[in-house]
């Protein structure tokens, strides 16, 4: 046993010709924030999508705390892509986070109702959602959601936690406010954190590893190891330049190296921080 609550061996995953990734070995440590980066279309969803048991590998294996993903492996947390929710969703805000506990045990009458309430009060409190926790989640703004779906994730004291783009559509007070949460749940729970992100910058201080996925290659390290001129340029196969100004990272010239019409149209504001 490595010590490793996500344990990735000799991993691989191809959609018939095209290979995502492979020879992907990756132990993440209890505790550890993982930063997942890459321009689009790069795995790094479908990785997450391996971990929750909804994507075999070609290759490879993966476990998680000892188990084989899926399995009713309620050791996950996990904070989807943004999404708007249906308009006529009616179900409340303090609902949905209450899904989060499905499977617990809280036994039978009022001391596990009550149990379960405070719980479900405490988790909407840690992500600033009082006011709006009893409006349904249908008519609620997308960062509104996106902060009901962190308290989700989190309201199960998951052993990991996967995040998927977790700050997109939230703003800058948010964003801190989402941040801090889920560092203060591994310091304190020691929960590892795979966070998929298009930028770093919102995140940086806090992560520990970089794995930086492009067109099927990849690198692993710390952020200094990673985010460098050098080892980017590697990956992408051409020049690229890492600036660090104020703390921050920005990264210029990747796209020329990027040959999916998708990832062009991503990228194509050049001052625009590439993944
Ligand atoms: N089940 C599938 N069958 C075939 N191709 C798939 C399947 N799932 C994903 N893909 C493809 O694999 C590639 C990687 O998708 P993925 O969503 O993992 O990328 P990503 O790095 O998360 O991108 P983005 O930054 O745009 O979210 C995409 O080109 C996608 O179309």
């Amino acid at each position: 046993m490595s010590g490793a609550v996500v344990e990735i061996e000799g991993a691989a995953l191809a959609f018939g010709e095209r290979t995502l990734w492979s020879g992907l070995d990756l132990d993440v440590r209890p505790g550890e924030f993982l930063a997942v980066l890459g321009p689009n279309g790069s795995g790094k969803t479908t990785l997450l999508r391996v971990l929750l048991g909804l994507q075999s590998l070609s290759a490879g294996k993966v476990r998680i705390a000892g188990r084989p993903p899926g399995k009713g492996n309620r050791r996950l947390g996990y904070v989807p892509q943004q999404r708007a929710m249906d308009q006529q969703l009616t179900l409340r805000g303090a609902d949905l986070v209450g899904l989060g506990l499905d499977g617990d045990r809280w036994g039978i009458g009022l001391r596990g109702l009550r149990g379960r309430r405070r719980r479900i009060a405490e988790a909407v409190a840690a992500v600033g959602a009082e006011r709006y926790a009893s409006s349904p989640v249908g008519r609620l703004s997308g960062g509104e959601q996106q902060r009901l779906r962190v308290a989700q994730a989190l309201i199960g004291e998951p052993d990991v936690l996967l995040c998927d783009e977790p700050l997109a559509s939230l703003d800058l007070t948010h964003q801190r406010i989402v941040t801090e949460l889920i560092d203060g749940r591994r310091r304190e729970a020691g929960t590892a954190v795979l966070f998929v992100t298009h930028e770093i910058n919102p995140v940086l201080p806090y992560v520990d590893r970089v794995l930086y996925l492009v067109g099927g290659r990849f690198r692993i390290g710390t952020p200094d190891e990673v985010m460098n001129s050098a080892t980017l340029s590697e990956l992408y196969g051409t020049r690229v330049e890492v600036v660090r100004v104020g703390g921050q990272i920005h990264v210029a010239g990747a796209q020329s190296a990027l040959c999916e019409d998708e990832v062009h149209h991503h990228l194509e504001h050049t001052d625009e921080p590439v993944p």
